[in-house]
């Protein structure tokens, strides 16, 4: 099977920082659902942005749909491939209302009207928005914001989705919708999560980071009922 995205051994150092990456590999196949997780520090964040070129390794390189990042037209064309949602949702809505949201990606893109359209109704249905089609994202509950975020995402028609902590600010209910979403949604993807619980339902196979690379790469179901790797990495295993 094909892979969406690879990264060959990538290092990265922030201006006046230490590594903050060093030498990581990994590489995602199409539809994969790969959960990120590792302590605080460990470098989530920043791998993610280079998948979709925000940022890029000082060292090793990184290619999307078997092509290095160089090699595609523009960064626009990488990421529209690859769908990055931020931890902070609200530095991903702009628009004036949730159906421009979901129609800016694609209007960008140059779609025809009519795909535009049929994007923008698929995913506010998708996502239970149509009753708030025609308010200002910035006017939502945290649980509809990070729905906007998704669907707005999911209209480009991304082959990974990118997710940074998607549970952050939700409550019980709106996790649970969430995580009902997200197994719904039948391409690649990477959720970086301190919520164990929410990877292992949603995803197969499960990263282990730390000091920015990988430290382990083992079934979801494996991983995050591993207390002793885990503790290895101040953190705390699931329960059976
Ligand atoms: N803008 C920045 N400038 C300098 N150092 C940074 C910057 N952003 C992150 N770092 C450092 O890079 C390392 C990796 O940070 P990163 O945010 O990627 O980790 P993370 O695993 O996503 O953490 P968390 O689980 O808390 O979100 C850390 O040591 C962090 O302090």
């Amino acid at each position: 099977m094909s892979c969406v995205v690879r990264a060959r051994k990538i290092s990265f150092r922030y201006e006046n920082g230490g590594l903050a990456l060093s030498d990581l590999s990994l590489s995602v196949h199409q539809r994969e659902k790969v959960g990120v997780i590792g302590p605080s520090g460990a470098g989530k964040t920043t791998f993610f942005w280079h998948l979709n070129g925000l940022l890029k390794p000082v060292s090793g390189g990184i290619e999307v749909l078997e092509r290095p990042l160089a090699e595609h037209k523009n960064i626009s064309e990488v990421r529209r491939h690859v769908a990055l949602t931020f931890q902070q949702v609200n530095d991903q809505l702009f628009c004036s209302s949730v159906r421009e949201e979901i129609a800016f990606g694609p209007r960008n893109l140059g779609w025809p009207k009519p795909e535009i359209q049929e994007a923008v109704e698929r995913w506010l249905a998708y996502f239970e928005l149509n009753e708030v089609s025609h308010r200002p994202p910035h006017h939502l509950s945290g649980g509809q914001k990070r729905s906007v975020a998704l669907a707005a995402a999911m209209a480009m028609k991304p082959q990974l989705l990118i997710l940074d902590e998607p549970a952050n600010d939700l409550d019980h209910r709106n996790r649970r919708r969430l995580i009902t979403y997200l197994k719904g949604l039948p391409i690649a993807m990477m959720i970086a999560s301190h919520d164990l619980s929410l990877i292992s339902e949603v995803t197969q196979r499960c990263v282990l980071m730390d000091k920015g690379t990988v430290v382990a790469d083992r079934s979801t179901d494996e991983l995050v009922f591993d207390q002793s790797m885990l503790q290895q990495y101040g953190m705390e295993a699931m329960r059976r």
